[in-house]
């Protein structure tokens, strides 16, 4: 039996491990798992809340502007990990800092690694630097687990042995299916992990369309985060019963831009905009089944969106998640105020088109991904 060291850091790693780790834990098989500390403030609540506390945890000193001192600091930090552990396979999720310096550090003690959502690409320079993050993985890893045939074709056209790519779907379905389950069986009760603001909000507006943004990506930064607040403005005072939920990302200039594109909302329209922390995750998913559709530049929040049919507007100008466009469950806006606010009006004003939105199945996997690469893992 081969022996596993899970590397995760921030936030859509670890919910992208999750139901994996739990899976081979469940199988008996000796998996550890290295915090590399990289989202410290949300890691913590989602690996007690997900049942995998970590077996090293990396404390990163206080937060550098430089790429370059966060990728020497956790390659040396990892590295220190990895020949402790001694581990058969280092298994990275995605395409962070933490996912590169993990498969580095895997390959320099002659590790294999397993690469889990390989093959994912723009071709473009953004998302930076996460776009080069992937491609320098799949030079490193054995086990590429692609989760759509785009991203497998993606990485046979980079040369990569076509029979170490496994299409298996994406374990972020897994994670978002596992906890809409247990909602529905009573085991928690999502509304105890959203702030009581936002639960009193959703209480006052139950019967109203509603909106759910998020917007965190770098390349929107700035004045596109500010640009898609206005158009949040403007569909707020165009459509008097729609209610908007923004779960802000912690990052201060996010934050900044966030409360400078309000600045001026008249009160009417004030009142039904909630501006609220970062989310637990299974508040997060039980609003994701209550919205009527998202604004987000977020993978994650697209891919688990289309597994519970939830329209997508996406604000950014490039995706490396073509399969939810081409497939009619997102629409690709970028961040221009007019554009957001065109095509929220089709979705809020056309039946028709909200309808075809509404994918009967996700293109990025049906909840088996984790079972899947668990039996390669073990048989190949
Ligand atoms: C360039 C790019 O697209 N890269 C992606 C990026 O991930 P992302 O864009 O998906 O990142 P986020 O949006 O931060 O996280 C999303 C998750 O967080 C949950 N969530 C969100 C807000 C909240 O308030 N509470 C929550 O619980 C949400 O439901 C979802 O599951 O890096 C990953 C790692 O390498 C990659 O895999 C992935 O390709």
């Amino acid at each position: 039996m081969r022996t596993y060291l899970a590397c995760v850091g921030t936030r859509p790693e670890i919910i992208k491990i999750a139901v994996l780790y739990r899976l081979l834990r469940e199988q008996g098989h000796h998996v550890q798992l290295l915090h590399t500390g990289q989202h410290e403030e949300v890691a913590q609540v989602l690996y007690r809340f997900f049942g995998m506390p970590p077996d090293y945890q990396i404390e990163l000193p206080r937060r550098s502007p430089l790429l370059g001192n966060l990728t020497a600091t956790l390659l040396e930090r990892i590295d220190k990990v990895v020949e402790e552990a001694d581990p058969d396979v280092v298994l990275v999720q995605g395409d962070t800092t933490s996912a590169f310096t993990g498969a580095l550090a895997g390959y320099y003690h002659n590790i294999s690694v397993a690469h889990i959502e390989a093959g994912l690409r723009t071709g473009e320079h953004e998302p930076f630097p996460e776009e080069k993050n992937r491609e320098l993985i799949g030079r490193l890893a054995h086990w590429h687990f692609a989760p759509t045939a785009q991203a497998q074709a993606n990485l046979i056209r980079e040369g990569i042995e076509p029979d170490r790519i496994f299409m298996v779907g994406n374990t972020v379905i897994d994670a978002a299916l596992w906890v809409r389950e247990r909602i529905s069986q009573g085991l928690f009760d999502p509304r105890l992990a959203m702030p009581r603001q936002l639960r009193s909000f959703l209480a006052q507006y139950s019967q109203n369309r509603l909106m759910l943004v998020t917007a965190h990506r770098r390349e929107n930064w700035g004045q596109p985060i500010r640009d898609i607040a206005a158009a949040v403005v403007k569909l707020l005072n165009a459509y008097p019963e729609l209610v908007v939920v923004w779960p802000v990302h912690p990052n201060p200039s996010v934050q900044d831009d966030v409360s400078t594109g309000f600045a001026g909302l008249a009160a009417q329209a004030r009142s039904r905009l909630c501006l609220t922390q970062p989310l637990d995750y299974p508040a997060m998913i039980a609003l994701l089944a209550r919205c009527y559709f998202s604004l987000t530049d977020s993978g994650g929040i697209q891919e688990e969106a289309s597994a519970l049919a939830r329209p997508v507007l996406i604000a950014r100008h490039s995706t490396e998640r073509q399969e939810l466009v081409q497939a009619g469950g997102a629409c690709l806006v970028g961040t221009d105020t007019q554009r957001i606010v065109d095509e929220a009006a089709k979705l809020l004003d056309d039946e028709a088109t909200y309808r075809r939105m509404q994918l009967p199945a996700s293109p990025f996997g049906d909840g088996q991904a984790a079972e899947r690469i668990s039996k390669v893992l073990i048989t190949t």
